[in-house]
């Protein structure tokens, strides 16, 4: 099976799931969690995510970032900037309240695998992407911009994927997106860490490409990104793309369902409740 194809294809319980209305609510649908606009001089899509006050990663923001990439992709843009319309913070990674108190357990499912469709979407789209990370990225907030091709940061930020200190191991095509920027060795050291890196250490690692000063700057290192594909055939580019990225798709594309109910399974336990519930809380309680 060629991978556009594979891209399209899905369990049948998979798509049971990704296809029903369920958990589509009107103030959801009516408020807009992804805008999308174009930059007339460069004909860039810029793609800004927009569920104040952090942009953590919900249910209906997985569905309508996933609405976008389609239209994307069928609108044949010549690239894509992934940015933050929430001030200092580019995502504050997934939505703790899809994972606690005790979610409810269809819900989740729903949840996870639009998480991973984002993921699917993102990391295997035909055109090129970038990642403006003009705020903080921790956890799903990282790894969306891990799964563009190129990032840009603002100073004074943190990213990183500080999962296993809250006592979650994160699966493995967020390991593989992780080390498909970063040598195997540093991969490991970020993820056994949970350590999250200021813009500088980031940029010295290798896990971002440039630091910007404004978005002013970022959009023109983006179009310098872009601009290298210019002589380049688009079908070549994006199915050269696809070959480098094929075998994580794939593999998660033949384990979703399995892939969610092990994170349903853990997440369900009482005490990764506990520790995401005491996380929560000193959240909360940081501010008082
Ligand atoms: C923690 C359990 C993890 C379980 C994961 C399960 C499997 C995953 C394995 C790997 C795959 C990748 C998945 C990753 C998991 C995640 O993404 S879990 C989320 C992890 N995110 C974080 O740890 C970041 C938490 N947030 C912050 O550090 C700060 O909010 C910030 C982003 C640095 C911004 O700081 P700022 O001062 O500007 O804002 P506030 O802290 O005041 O936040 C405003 C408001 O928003 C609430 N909030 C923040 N983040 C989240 C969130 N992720 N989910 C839900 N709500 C969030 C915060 O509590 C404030 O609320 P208020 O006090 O009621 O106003």
């Amino acid at each position: 099976m060629n991978f556009s194809r594979l891209l399209k294809t899905t369990s049948a319980l998979t798509s049971r799931w990704l296809c029903s209305g369920r958990f589509q609510s009107t103030s959801a649908a009516a408020q807009k969690l992804v805008d999308v606009s174009v930059d007339s001089k460069t004909g860039v899509s810029i793609v800004s995510l927009n569920r104040k006050p952090v942009n953590s990663l919900s249910l209906e923001l997985f569905k309508e970032f996933c609405g976008v990439m389609d239209d994307l992709e069928s609108e044949k843009v010549r690239g894509m900037i992934l940015k933050s319309s929430c001030d200092n913070v580019f995502s504050s990674g997934l939505d703790i309240t899809e994972l606690y108190p005790h979610p409810d357990e269809d819900r989740f499912h729903a949840f996870w695998l639009w998480f991973q469709e984002t993921w699917i979407k993102l990391y295997g789209s035909s055109f090129p992407t970038v990642a403006f990370i003009n705020g903080h990225a921790p956890a799903g907030g990282c790894v969306l911009a891990i799964s563009c091709e190129y990032r840009i940061m603002l100073p004074y930020y943190k990213i990183g994927l500080n999962e296993a200190p809250v006592g979650i191991v994160a699966p493995d095509w967020v390991v593989n997106s992780l080390k498909s920027v970063l040598a195997s060795r540093k991969a490991e050291q970020l993820l056994t860490s949970g350590r999250l890196l200021d813009t500088q250490e980031a940029f010295d690692i290798g896990l971002i490409d440039k630091i910007v000063n404004n978005e002013e700057e970022a959009l023109a290192r983006s179009e310098e990104f872009f601009s290298t594909f210019d002589n380049v055939p688009k079908l070549a580019r994006a199915l050269t793309k696809q070959q480098v990225r094929k075998n994580e798709i794939s593999k998660l594309i033949k384990n979703r369902s399995n892939d969610a109910k092990l994170f349903l399974n853990h997440i369900l336990r009482p005490e990764t409740q506990k520790i995401i519930g005491s996380y929560f809380k000193s959240l909360k309680d940081r501010k008082k």
